[in-house]
This record gives structure tokens, C-alpha cells and sequence, in this order.
């Protein structure tokens, strides 16, 4: 380590205190770890004209807020954005393990300075350029390595609590630092874009009334379809990218649909199926014709640090807390005992709260039969359960439909991510609409997306209703 940088930071701090107003702030740090600092950067353009920060806590810290301040001044936005820990920690002439913590907390907030400015940025368009969306995973450092020519990062913020629901998840500070990492190890600049309020708003609340209405909702849908890619598709403009690709698994028609992507065993088409054509038209997808091991050796071979990460098993927000707890802290959705009955009123049985349940679902009854039983529906606090036969249907109504072609073209639906399309006929016109199916379904639960199929390209998504 050498002394004589840190010093000189630390005896004459570039831009300490400096942009109390009119800059973009990013703040780092907190209670935990007594340390606080906030990043102010004033972008015009493509460059940044001014920075300065504040911090409170150890020397190391002032040291690191003045490093960044001083990397970014003046530099074309991109450059300032592939300012990271390492690069703060050298200016400093290198940093000691206990203190890179500054480092980390300096980037943080730096970070987040740059992402809040970018989105009111103005770099010129540049017809090539694609903004890859990096969650910290393998799936999306590899769509960043294959695209790495052309491409500027960004990780999106999108939930976190006092709690720290989300620790482990896409959306934590741990991941938004790998992802970040990962995106410098390529040459990448990287932003940081706080979208919480966004996700709130558009996909948490949703979730949690849609529950509080005995539905099972589907939120990585509408987070898809109406908030983080269009968020990011507004980001790209600002940053002069007409593409935005993501690590989804799904490949787009040449006519500008949505189609299944080439393994079947990890396709996302599901899950993007809410996505207008108006954004499919800018959206990439590099592992559209990947394996998951394929997808895993070139990330080994590209010695990406995020190989042998596991993939995401849950909803982002749900990470380390569970949906019982969430739906409890976040909803008030107390457990409220019930009884179980059969569809001719019969009580075989007693539960906890009928939120727990979905239709559908066989296991976690409690229930002691001879033959296996289904829920059909719930009733206020009351759980139907019922038979196989019970459950099939052959007629599902949807509401807010969505086609991008007539629904004459529909010829199958699927009613959740990971069952088969069912063939099927589409009856009536206009937003409500009902899914006449060739082959009972098991289980089409009340708010599940039903993503409207010709072949295995999208052709509309709508919502299955009770
Ligand atoms: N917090 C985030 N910030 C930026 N992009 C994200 C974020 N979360 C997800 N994405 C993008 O959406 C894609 C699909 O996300 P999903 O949550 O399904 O993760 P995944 O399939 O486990 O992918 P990955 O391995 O990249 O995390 C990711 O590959 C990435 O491009």
C-alpha cells in the first residue's frame, strides 16, 4: 500500500461537500456498518461537469468518497461508470482488506449517483450499442460477455427492507456489487438504477392485493411487461442504445413476436410474455439458442466469476423470507383459521389461513382421503377441495387480453410457467375473453397469466379469472 496518495486524499478531499443541490446523489452505507456516505455527480450530455460527495465514518471513507469524486470529474459518462472498488482502491495506491470496504461503499454510492443521472443523460445515439441487464447471475454475465463489443450494463435496485427481506436475491447490494464486478472484469461501464419505488408500486402492491383477493398472481410477469424493461428500454434512449438484452432463455420472430427459446427446458417466453411488440422490437436475447450447460461453459471458459452460481429459485422480493411472512408483514395477511370442504359442503378438514393455498395445489392439505384431493377454489375463509375430475376444465375466461395477432391464430395456451400448452380455441373478441381447450387442464388458478400461443411463438397474454 502506498501512503502518500491516501494522505493526500485525506488532507485535501476532492469535492467534499461540494453538488449539495443540483447534482444526483447516491447514498451507501448505513447503521450496520457505521458508515455513511453520499455521491453527488452533475451529468450534461454524455459527460460529467462536476462531482463531490459527503461521508461520515472512518478516514478510509473520506479517502474513498474524495478517489471517486476525483475519478468521475470531468470524465464522458461511460468512463466515469467503469469506475469501480479496484479503481477507487488504486487511486489510493491500493487499500488493505479491512478498509476496502471504503472502496466498496464509494463505488456503491457512486454508482447510484450515475444511474439516478443517466436517466436524464443525453449521449448520442450509437446504432450498435446494446444496455445489458446484469443481475449478478451467470445467465446475464454470459449475455454481457457474448455482447461485450457493444455493451453498457445496468443492475436494477428493486427491493429492499429494513428487514433486509431480499438479502440473498437479485435485487440485494451484494448482488448489485457482483453484477457490477463482473460488468468492470469485461471493460463494461456499469449503472445502478434505483427502482424501488417503481417495483412497489407496480409489481409488490399488485402482488399483495391480488392475494388479499384469493388470487394467485404472477408478478414476474407484469415486472417484465410494465416495469423493469421498459425502465431500462427509457434508460437505453438516454444512453444511446437502441438494444436491451437481457439473460432471458427466448428468441424473437422475425416479424418482431416472441417465440420459445430453442431449450425447451429453460424457456422464459412465459415470463416475457407481457412484453408489447413495440418492446420485443429492441430487446436481445444472446442465450436464445443456449443450453444451461452451454451457458455454463462459456462462463467458465470466459472465467466469469459467477460459473457455478446458483440460479434463482424464487421471486426476487421472497428471498430469505418466505411468501407466508411477506404476505403477513406486507398485506396484513394474518393467519386466519378455516375449514376445508368438499364442493357438496362437506367439512373434511381444518387450515390456517386460506392465502396459504392455490388452486390446484394437492400437497399441504392435511387432509387424510383415499382418493388425492385437489383445491378447486377458496370461499372467503373457506378452502373447496375436490377430486381430479372435479378440477379439470376444458373452459378457462381470461380478462385483459392482449393480442398481437386475430385470435382466430391462437391454437393453444399456456396456463402456467412450467405445464404444457394445451391446444385450444379462442371464443369472444375484445378483452374478456374465454379458452375453449381440447384437453381438461389441471388447476388454472385466478390471476396465472395465460400466454396465448400459435405454435410456440406468443401471440397474446391475458389474465385467467375466477
Ligand atoms: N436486478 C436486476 N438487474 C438487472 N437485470 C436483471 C435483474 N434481475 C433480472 N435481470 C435480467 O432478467 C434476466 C432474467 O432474470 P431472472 O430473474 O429470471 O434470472 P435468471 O434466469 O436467474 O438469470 P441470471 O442468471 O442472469 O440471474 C436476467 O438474466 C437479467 O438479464
Amino acid at each position: 500500500m502506498d501512503r502518500e496518495r491516501f494522505e493526500e486524499h485525506l488532507a485535501a478531499p476532492n469535492g467534499r461537500g461540494a453538488l449539495r443541490s443540483g447534482g444526483h446523489d447516491g447514498h451507501a452505507g448505513g447503521a450496520l456498518c457505521g458508515d455513511l456516505i453520499r455521491v453527488s455527480v452533475r451529468v450534461e450530455g454524455d459527460r460529467v461537469v462536476a462531482a463531490g460527495f459527503e461521508a461520515d465514518g472512518c478516514g478510509a471513507l473520506t479517502a474513498a468518497g474524495s478517489a471517486a469524486a476525483y475519478l468521475v470529474e470531468g470524465e464522458h459518462l461511460f468512463d466515469a461508470a467503469r469506475v469501480g472498488t479496484t479503481a477507487i482502491a488504486e487511486e489510493l495506491g491500493g487499500l488493505s482488506p479491512g478498509k476496502l470496504h471504503a472502496a466498496d461503499l464509494a463505488a456503491d454510492a457512486l454508482h447510484r449517483a450515475l444511474g439516478a443521472a443517466a436517466r436524464g443523460a443525453a449521449v448520442p445515439f450509437d446504432d450498435e450499442r446494446v444496455l445489458v441487464a446484469m443481475s449478478g447471475g451467470v445467465d446475464s454475465a454470459v449475455a454481457g460477455h457474448l455482447l461485450r463489443e457493444n455493451a453498457v450494463a445496468v443492475t436494477l435496485e428493486l427491493w429492499r427492507d429494513e428487514e433486509n427481506d431480499a438479502e440473498a436475491s437479485c435485487c440485494s447490494a451484494d448482488a448489485v456489487r457482483l453484477a457490477r464486478m463482473v460488468a468492470h472484469q469485461m471493460g463494461l461501464p456499469h449503472f445502478t438504477l434505483d427502482l424501488r419505488p417503481e417495483f412497489r408500486a407496480g409489481v409488490v402492491d399488485p402482488f399483495l392485493a391480488g392475494y388479499a383477493a384469493g388470487e394467485t398472481p404472477n408478478p414476474c410477469v407484469s415486472c417484465n411487461g410494465h416495469v423493469r424493461l421498459d425502465e431500462m428500454l427509457t434508460l437505453a434512449d438516454r444512453l444511446g442504445a437502441r438494444w436491451l438484452a437481457t439473460g432471458h432463455y427466448a428468441r424473437v420472430t422475425e416479424d418482431g413476436l416472441l417465440r420459445a427459446a430453442a431449450d425447451p427446458a429453460k424457456d422464459q417466453s412465459y415470463m416475457l410474455a407481457a412484453l408489447s411488440p413495440a418492446s420485443i422490437a429492441r430487446m436481445r436475447f444472446p442465450l436464445a439458442e443456449l443450453t444451461k450447460p452451454e451457458v455454463r461453459a462459456i462462463a467458465a471458459e470466459a472465467e466469469l466469476p459467477v460459473a457455478s452460481r446458483a440460479d434463482s429459485q424464487d421471486l426476487c422480493f421472497l428471498a430469505g423470507t418466505g411468501k407466508a411472512r411477506f404476505l403477513a408483514r406486507h398485506a396484513g395477511l394474518e393467519d386466519q383459521p378455516g375449514e376445508i370442504v368438499t364442493a357438496s359442503g362437506e367439512v373434511v378438514g381444518a387450515h390456517q389461513g386460506a392465502h396459504h393455498f392455490t388452486v390446484g395445489q394437492r400437497k399441504g392439505l392435511g387432509v387424510f382421503s383415499p382418493e388425492p384431493l385437489y383445491v378447486l377454489r377458496t370461499e372467503g375463509r373457506r378452502v373447496v377441495v375436490g377430486s381430479r375430475e372435479d378440477l379439470a376444465t376444458r373452459r378457462v375466461r381470461v380478462r385483459g387480453a392482449r393480442l398481437h395477432r386475430p385470435g382466430s391464430e391462437v391454437d393453444a395456451v399456456r396456463l402456467r410457467y412450467h405445464s404444457r400448452p394445451v391446444p385450444c380455441r379462442v371464443v369472444g373478441e375484445g378483452r374478456s375473453l374465454e379458452l375453449e381447450l381440447d384437453e381438461p387442464f389441471l388447476g388454472a388458478a385466478p390471476g396465472q397469466t395465460a400466454c396465448l400461443l400459435r405454435g410456440d411463438v406468443v401471440v397474446g397474454v391475458a389474465t385467467i379469472t375466477a
